[in-house]
């Protein structure tokens, strides 16, 4: 396949090395100053960029008629917009707050418990996301995606960054060194903690993910999720 990488940063470097692993040739690479790229050239492109430009960079690659998968996050307010643009352009979308098969079994796991966990009384759910200094965006894709798994199941009605209440999930935000993803739910009572935990040790999950996602996504139109590729 030939990949264009939407964002040239630590995501898109690993992304970078794995498709050639997997015998892709990458055609184009873009960053914070280019600001005008023709992506008409790829048969998929990889958007890891920053929050701000992931809207931009999406709505290029409709235009172009370019599958796109997308990683960035913090955007995802414009969600139901970019799905809209799909749609009239007939193009083919995969977004995914996690790339990685860890994750996503994770995500699976979370829900299975927020079902158990809903069967019990005397619980409160909370959740801690760590990640290294330099990201942008809190609280962390993963983690609203986890909450939003036990939100369907549980009493619980949104989440918060740093408080909660009995309607609330709290998602507690840590910032340290160059960490690269560590996501924790855990179900306190007064007489113990049950806690589930994934630690991300590098990126090459995330970008074998992304990478996976893009070839499945060749040949399809429409909008998906990492569920579909990974058929779970
Ligand atoms: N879904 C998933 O599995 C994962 C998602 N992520 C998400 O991916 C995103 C990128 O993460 P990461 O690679 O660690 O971050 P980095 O900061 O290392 O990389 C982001 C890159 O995007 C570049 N950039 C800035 N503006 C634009 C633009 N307009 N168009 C294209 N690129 C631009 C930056 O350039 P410059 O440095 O010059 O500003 C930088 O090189 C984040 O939103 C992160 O949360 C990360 C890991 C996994
Ligand atoms: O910024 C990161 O690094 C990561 N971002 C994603 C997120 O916000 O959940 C995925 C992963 O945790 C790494």
């Amino acid at each position: 396949m030939k990949i264009a990488l939407l964002g040239y940063g630590k995501m898109g470097k690993t992304i970078e090395k794995i498709a050639i692993e997997r015998g892709h040739i990458i055609v184009l690479k873009v960053d914070k100053d280019d600001t005008s790229y023709d992506v008409s050239q790829a048969d998929v492109a990889i958007d890891f960029s920053i929050p701000a430009a992931a809207v931009n960079n999406i709505t290029n690659c409709f235009n172009a008629n370019v599958p796109v998968i997308s990683g960035t996050t913090g955007w995802l307010d414009h969600y139901e917009t970019m799905v809209d643009l799909c749609k009239e352009k007939n193009g083919s979308f995969i977004y995914s707050s996690n790339y990685s098969l860890g994750v996503n079994l994770f995500f699976e796991l979370n829900k299975k418990l927020a079902k158990m966990m809903s069967t019990v009384e005397g619980y409160d759910v909370a959740m801690e996301e760590i990640h290294h200094t330099e990201k942008l965006d809190a609280p962390s894709g993963t983690a609203i995606t986890l909450a939003e798994g036990i939100i369907e199941i549980s009493d619980k009605k949104s989440w918060k960054l740093d408080t909660g209440d009995h309607n609330t999930i709290c998602i507690t935000s840590k910032r340290i060194d160059k960490v690269p993803g560590t996501h924790t739910v855990t179900y306190s009572s007064k007489v113990d903690d049950i806690e589930i935990t994934h630690t991300a040790h590098n990126r090459s999950g995330f970008a074998l993910g992304a990478v996976i996602a893009a070839e499945w996504l060749q040949g399809k139109k429409g909008i998906f999720g990492m569920k579909d590729v990974l058929g779970l």
